[in-house]
């Protein structure tokens, strides 16, 4: 059973993988629970601990591929050694290998998704290197307007892009950068390679890494399925993980 620390609730989680298990988890909705803003998450004290013991349960194979940027999910996740697939795989950690080029909004994007949120309050425009995004989960009736935006946007050669729709949100994207690819990326060298990897995630862009996953003979776990929609229930069963796999390797 896997306790919920605040509730004192236990549900029950999905069997403990093996030891030779690799972690491949998401930010948003997964590790973090969903706030008003992309600002305003908050990350428990317990988080970077909480990897560490992972990594070291698994000799290191733990990631965190995410649709943030590299900077802010370092700074989330608190762990020097994590590497990170960011903006959704179109970013890695710099010591990844096989990084590819990428495009990049062109100026004139950035400044009518500025424009376009400022003259909508409650809505935000967010900047990656190779995307953005529209945010309205305080304004829903945005939706249709921030969609007709983009595709406005994309209308022409589309600069190598395109619409990518998330969590009261929606996203400019590289055509081509998701999350399975960085799971390859990793799943290529050590620790990764060779491992059964699982992938964590509550969003539709997870899927793409959970079916890179699965090539690799491993699955995904999805939020609202295996955890209730509970990241805290995601958090407490790594860390029963983390236990289970520590005491089985301490007592060989
Ligand atoms: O891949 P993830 O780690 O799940 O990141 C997905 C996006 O997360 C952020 O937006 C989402 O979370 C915000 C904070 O809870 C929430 O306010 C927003 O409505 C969600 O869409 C982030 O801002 C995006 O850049 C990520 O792509």
């Amino acid at each position: 059973m896997t306790e919920l620390p605040d509730s004192g609730v236990a549900l029950a989680g999905p069997p403990v993988p093996g030891p030779d298990a690799a972690f491949f988890l998401d930010l948003d909705g997964t590790l973090l629970e969903i706030a008003a803003r992309p600002d305003a998450v908050v990350v428990p004290p317990e988080l970077p601990e909480l990897l560490s013991r992972l990594q070291e349960a698994l000799g290191g194979a733990v990631a965190v591929v995410t649709g943030r940027g590299l900077a802010i999910a370092r700074g989330y996740t608190g762990v020097p050694s994590l590497p990170i697939g960011a903006e959704h795989g179109a970013v890695l950690d710099p010591s990844l290998p096989g990084a590819v080029p990428l495009p990049v909004p062109p100026p004139d994007w950035r400044r009518a998704a500025d424009e376009w949120a400022a003259a909508r309050p409650g809505t935000l425009a967010e900047h990656k290197t190779h995307g953005l995004v529209l945010h309205f989960r305080q304004r829903p009736e945005a939706q249709a307007e921030a969609l007709a935006l983009l595709e406005e946007l994309l209308r022409g050669d589309g600069h190598g892009f395109h619409i990518v729709p998330a969590h009261a949100a929606a996203e400019l994207r590289p055509v081509g950068a998701d999350k399975g690819g960085a799971v390859r990326r990793l799943m290529a060298v050590p620790p990764f390679a060779g491992r059964r990897p699982i992938f964590i995630g509550d969003d539709v862009t997870d899927e793409d890494g959970m079916a890179a996953c699965a090539e690799y003979g491993g699955h995904g776990l999805r939020v609202p399925d295996d955890f209730a929609g509970r990241p805290a229930l995601v958090r407490a069963w790594l860390s029963r993980v983390a236990a289970t796999l520590s005491d089985r390797e301490g007592r060989r």
